[in-house]
This record gives structure tokens, C-alpha cells and sequence, in this order.
């Protein structure tokens, strides 16, 4: 590991990965793999995630073409130095930031959307001018082994890497230097990596999880909020990090809310859910036990139905689920979806707020004033409202989470910044000298004075007269040497 970080470090060293046209020749490289290779790419995301090429495509191709062509159009702008705004003292110097690449970073990805949570960081790492190391989740082991294989094809071998493997590598990874890392997987793993960075002052991306909660407000069209949620849900099998976790509504709604669902996945997916090429499965037995444990105690109002050999659990929904039962201590992560009844809108606010921030939140209404009340009064990661996941795909927004859900964010320019260093830059002359005896020592009334008024913009009558006399006697000057 030390050797293949070392060499990173060199080629980054080198230069090689700051020209703008080499950014922009990696990121057409790579976008040029995602086209030549798809079907290869497709069939491996397919492979780990039990889901059709189609969905494969939709949830996850689609975005990283998207994010590619995002930094291919707005790179020279994103990398460019960003004029800054002067004070006095500085009014004839140049000022400004200049963005940077941090380095070497390391992007650890997870395995339910395995090809975006590493190609999307690295996209970003690129376009900023950076060195990488990935390291996507051995449990999506399919697209960890094509990744593998295609990267180096397309990508400089010198500084662009993949390191394969589970945690034992990536416990050695992480005993490395880096310049920046960028984790995404549960919050546990997350406080480990933020413990081996610290050791040596890395920044560090978390995004991690969380329990998203979906309000929905009785002023609401049902048949639209449960189509969406019931897309949302049971999209990957339940296994998104912004997945509406629970619903929380008033008790009158249940019912009404249940059967709305059953009708939407019935839509989706058929009579015969288990046949839909559109329903995945459960990535493996581990997490298929663990949701199967959620389910015991609980009143099970739609779904339930599960099969162990395939991994197979239906689009499932829980009543009258008791805040405190298992279900509701830890995140779901699967097609599992309890009902938490509410008194009103203040007892759901206030239900959030009693828990850790989300990483995403979810309210649906007509009236739009409640879901801005929602939003104000508490935390999250990110919000939709009268939608879900979809904030996800804007990428002019900031996509992270906050408190336990995580920190920093990514996705379009937030990437770019993520993975740059904001350079300030002050270029002064040489002339001018005699302004710079105000900062000099001895120190004094009057320079403090100046000091204020140029720095504070503190006037005082006496200098004020005396600048604006200084300035006319320049005006006249030139005036004079005009007419000489
Ligand atoms: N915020 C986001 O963008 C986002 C996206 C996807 C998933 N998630 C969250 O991730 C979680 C699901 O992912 P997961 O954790 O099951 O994924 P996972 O098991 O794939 O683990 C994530 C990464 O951490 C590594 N890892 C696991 N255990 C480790 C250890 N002990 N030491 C060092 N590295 C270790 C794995 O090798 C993998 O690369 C959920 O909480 C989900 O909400 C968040
Ligand atoms: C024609 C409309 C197509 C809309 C496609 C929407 C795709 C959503 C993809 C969601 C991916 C979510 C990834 C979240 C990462 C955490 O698990």
C-alpha cells in the first residue's frame, strides 16, 4: 500500500495531473470508458445488485455520464483564479483565489450503487487536478473486478488507482497519508476512518446514513405522495442511503396511505412482484436476516412475504409500529416501510428533532408554507419536498449529510471544491513604499489611526480633509502636466 500511495505521490509531484487539458483529456477518457464498456458495466452492477442492465443504467450510468459532461462544460470556469475584493491598503495590489488540487486522495465507496459512490468522487478528484485511490466495496464485488480492469485501460496507470478489497485493505489504506478521503458507507466505518485521517490532519468527506423520515401532511393528494414514495423505497430494494426510512402521519391517513402503496406496487412491479425484473433483491444473507429480525412483533399490513435462497423480501409496510421497537432504532436499509402515527405537524417536528439528523427529510403538502415550516424548525442532510431521492440528481446541489448522517458534500461544483484547496493570493508591487510605514514599528496614535481608515474604513473629519486634498492636488497635477 505504502509503495502504491508513494507512487501516486510522485506522479501527482510531477505536475502531470494539473494542466487543465489533462483534467479534461482524463475526464473524456472516462467518459469514453463508460460508453465503449457499458454492457461490461451494466452486467456487473446487474450481477451485485440482482437488477436489470435498464435500472442499472437509470440509477446509476446516467449519472456518472451526467456529472462527466457537468465538469467537461464548467471546468476552465471551476479551475480558474476568482478575483477577490480589495481593501484600501490593498486597492493597487491583485487579489485573488486560486483553486488547487489537495493531492493524493482516497475514495472508499459502498456496494448499493457501487459504480456511482466511487466514479462520482473520482470524477470530482480529476477535475480538480488531483491523484486518486479507489477503493470500492468488496460486496459489490462485480463492478469492484471490472472497475479494476477498465480504469487502468482508460485512465493514467500513474495517478489513478484501484485498490481492491475488504476491510483488512482498507485498514491498511488508511494508514497511509492522504490529501483528502472520501468515505461513503455507514457511520460506525465512518468514525474509524475519521479516527486514521486525524492521525495525519486529512480532511475527510463522510457520507454516511441515517433513518430519513417522510412526513405526510393531511393537505395532501395521497395518490401522488405514495406513488413517490413507494418509488423511492423500494427502488434497489430498499437499499438507498436517502430512502424514505418511515412514515410519520396522522393516524386517520394509515389505512388510506397503505392502500395507496399496495396500489402503486402493484403498478410497478405486477401481480408477481418476485418476477418483476424491476424489483432487486437483498445484496446478501447477512443484511436479509437483519431485516428479517425488523419484522418480528411488528403488524405487517402489506408484503411481509420473503425467500431466504433468493434473497427475495417484498415491498413490505408496518402499522401502528411503535417508535421504540427495533425497526426504529437503527436504519432500515431495505424494502421495509413503518408507519409512525403523529398527532400533527408539531409532534413530527419534534419526533425529528428527538433523533439524530438524516440524511435526508421528506414532507408532503399543499401547503407550501408547512413544508418551509418543516424545514426550518429541522436538520438534515438534504430535502425534498413532495418528492423523494430526487435532490440526489441535481447536482447544482450540495449532496452530504450532517451531524451523524455525515459531513461535507459533493456532487457538480461541490465536488470540484471538495477536492481543491481555495488558494488566497495577494500580488503586490514594489513601489508604494512609503503607505507600509503606517504598518512599521514605531507604532503610534496616528498610525493606528490610518490603520482604522484604511483597513475599517473609519473616517475621521481631519483625514478625510486631508485625503480628499491629497487627491486634488493629484487631479491637478496632472491637470498641469496636460496643459505643459
Ligand atoms: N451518503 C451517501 O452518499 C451514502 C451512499 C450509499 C450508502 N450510504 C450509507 O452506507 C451504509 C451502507 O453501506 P455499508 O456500510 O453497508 O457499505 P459497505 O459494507 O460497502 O462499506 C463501505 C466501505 O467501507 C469499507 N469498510 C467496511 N468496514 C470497514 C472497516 N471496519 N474498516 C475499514 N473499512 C471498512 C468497505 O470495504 C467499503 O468499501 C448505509 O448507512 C447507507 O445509508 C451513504
Ligand atoms: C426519466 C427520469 C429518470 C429519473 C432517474 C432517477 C434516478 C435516481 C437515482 C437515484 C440514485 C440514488 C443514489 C443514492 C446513493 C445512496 O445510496
Amino acid at each position: 500500500m505504502e509503495r502504491q500511495v508513494l507512487r501516486l505521490r510522485q506522479a501527482f509531484r510531477s505536475g502531470r495531473s494539473r494542466p487543465l487539458r489533462f483534467r479534461l483529456q482524463q475526464l473524456e477518457a472516462l467518459r469514453r470508458m463508460v460508453q465503449e464498456r457499458e454492457k461490461e458495466i451494466l452486467a456487473a452492477i446487474a450481477a451485485d445488485l440482482s437488477k436489470s442492465e435498464l435500472n442499472a443504467y437509470s440509477h446509476e450510468v446516467i449519472t456518472i455520464l451526467g456529472e462527466i459532461d457537468f465538469m467537461l462544460g464548467n471546468l476552465p470556469e471551476l479551475a480558474s483564479a476568482r478575483p477577490a475584493k480589495k481593501n484600501l491598503l490593498t486597492m493597487m495590489d491583485e487579489a485573488y483565489v486560486q483553486p488547487e488540487p489537495l493531492g493524493v486522495v482516497l475514495i472508499i465507496g459502498a456496494w448499493n450503487y457501487p459504480f456511482v459512490l466511487t466514479m462520482q468522487p473520482l470524477v470530482g478528484a480529476i477535475a480538480a487536478g488531483n491523484a486518486a485511490i479507489v477503493k470500492p466495496s468488496e460486496l459489490s464485488e462485480n463492478t469492484a473486478k471490472i472497475l479494476a480492469e477498465l480504469l487502468p485501460q482508460y485512465l493514467d496507470q500513474d495517478l489513478y488507482a484501484i485498490v481492491n478489497g475488504g476491510i483488512p485493505e482498507t485498514t491498511e489504506l488508511l494508514k497511509q497519508r492522504f490529501d483528502h478521503i472520501l468515505y461513503t458507507g455507514n457511520t460506525a466505518v465512518g468514525k474509524i476512518v475519521m479516527e486514521a485521517a486525524a492521525k495525519h490532519l486529512t480532511p475527510v468527506t463522510l457520507e454516511l446514513g441515517g433513518k430519513s423520515p417522510c412526513y405526510i401532511d393531511r393537505d395532501c393528494d395521497l395518490d401522488v405522495a405514495c406513488r413517490r414514495i413507494a418509488w423511492g423505497k423500494y427502488m434497489n430494494c430498499g437499499q438507498t442511503c436517502i430512502a424514505p426510512d418511515y412514515i410519520l402521519c396522522e393516524a386517520s391517513l394509515q389505512n388510506q396511505i397503505v392502500q395507496k402503496i399496495k396500489e402503486t406496487v402493484k403498478d410497478f412491479y405486477g401481480e408477481n412482484i418476485k418476477a418483476s425484473p424491476d424489483y432487486e433483491r437483498i445484496i446478501n444473507l447477512r443484511h436479509f436476516k437483519r431485516l428479517q429480525s425488523l419484522l418480528k412483533g411488528q403488524k405487517i399490513a402489506f408484503g411481509g412475504e420473503m425467500d431466504e435462497a433468493t434473497r427475495y423480501l417484498a415491498p413490505t409496510i408496518l402499522t401502528d409500529v411503535d417508535p421504540n421497537s427495533k425497526v426504529m432504532q437503527e436504519e432500515i436499509f431495505g424494502p421495509i416501510l413503518p408507519i409512525v402515527s403523529v398527532k400533527n405537524v408539531d409532534e413530527a417536528i419534534n419526533f425529528i428533532n428527538d433523533r439524530e439528523k438524516p440524511l435526508a427529510l421528506y414532507v408532503f403538502s399543499r401547503n407550501n408554507k408547512l413544508i418551509k415550516r418543516v424545514i426550518d424548525e429541522t436538520s438534515s442532510g438534504g430535502v425534498t419536498g413532495n418528492d423523494v431521492i430526487m435532490h440526489f440528481t441535481v447536482n447544482s446541489l450540495p449532496f452530504g449529510g450532517v451531524g451523524a448522517s455525515g459531513m461535507g458534500a459533493y456532487h457538480g461544483k461541490y465536488s470540484f471544491d471538495t477536492f481543491s484547496h481555495q488558494r488566497p493570493c495577494l500580488l503586490k508591487g514594489l513601489k508604494g513604499e512609503s503607505v507600509n510605514k503606517l504598518r512599521y514599528p514605531p507604532n503610534s496614535e496616528s498610525k493606528v489611526s490610518w490603520a482604522k481608515f484604511f483597513l475599517l474604513k473609519q473616517f475621521n473629519k481631519g483625514r478625510l480633509g486631508m485625503l480628499l486634498f491629497v487627491c486634488l492636488v493629484a487631479v491637478a497635477a496632472v491637470i498641469v502636466k496636460d496643459q505643459l
